[in-house]
């Protein structure tokens, strides 16, 4: 099978205290289509780094990047966002405020079109919409609703559903869910797992939570000081258990 994506040896490196230090360190990897990684790793460990080098929101110092065999390592993050989408851990990025939801969600699902948002395309999409969300208690009859007048879960929801409604290439998800309490959190990760599976999505998911690592994706990787010193397949994940993760943190 061939990998949606494949990141060969990247390096970025930055000056920091009157020395250069890799901050990510040679990584190696292919992710293949419907792929759910697991990204672990401690403070500082070069997860969002990674995923800032995969969006193109921070350039590689050397290395390359690939994307169904197209080079994209010199790409910029408008380009790239064609094909990339990712999810915060902040519910406040991603979205407009002073739009509603239903606003919101046209926008994503135009993406790559002009932004002009007319009556008559959120007329047409009205259904559509309200499918999408009529089985999510979060955001059911809130396609209304001001984005800003949202709570932090409804608003994680609708950057989520913003995220997958023109199916990407590649979801990266940032501790989407970090930032939620337990339940909302919870909710939005089986939200999270069932629509990569119905959509056969491929995702990227960087967490701190052990258990969500466990019980969720098909593989898992552990970054430490900008490199992957564990790579487990799918075999070996499936018999993943949270006390196994310990000893890398
Ligand atoms: N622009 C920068 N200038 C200096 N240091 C940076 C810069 N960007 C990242 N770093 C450093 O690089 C390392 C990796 O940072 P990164 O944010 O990728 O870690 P992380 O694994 O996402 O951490 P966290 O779990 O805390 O979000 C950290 O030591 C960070 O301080």
């Amino acid at each position: 099978m061939k990998p949606i994506m494949e990141i060969d040896n990247a390096v970025k490196t930055i000056y920091n205290d009157n020395q250069n230090l890799n901050i990510l360190d040679g990584i190696n990897l292919k992710i293949y289509p419907k792929d759910f990684i697991v990204v672990l790793g401690t403070n500082g460990a070069g997860k969002s780094t990674l995923l800032d080098a995969i969006t193109g929101a921070n350039s590689i110092t050397s290395g390359k990047i690939l994307l169904n065999d197209d080079d994209i390592t010199g790409k910029n993050l408008a380009k790239r966002s064609k094909f990339i989408s990712r999810v915060y851990q902040d519910p406040k990025l991603g979205t407009s405020p002073r739009m509603t939801v239903a606003e919101n969600l046209l926008l994503a699902k135009r993406r790559g079109l002009p932004r002009r948002l007319r009556l008559r395309h959120l007329k047409d999409n009205m259904e559509s919409f309200e499918k999408l969300t009529a089985d999510l208690p979060t955001l059911d009859n809130r396609l209304n609703t001001f984005t800003d007048n949202l709570s932090g879960g409804q608003r994680q929801t609708l950057s989520f559903l913003m995220a997958i409604i023109q199916k990407p290439e590649l979801l990266l998800l940032d501790e989407h869910t970090a930032a939620l309490d337990p339940q909302t959190s919870q909710e939005l990760m089986e939200l999270t797992d069932k629509t990569v599976k119905d959509k056969e999505l491929t995702c990227l998911m960087v967490t701190h939570n052990l258990s969500e690592a466990v019980k969720y994706g098909n593989r898992l990787i552990v970054l430490k000081k900008g490199k992957i010193i564990l790579d487990l397949d799918t075999e070996a994940k499936a018999k993943l258990k949270e006390e196994d993760l310990l000893e890398y943190f």
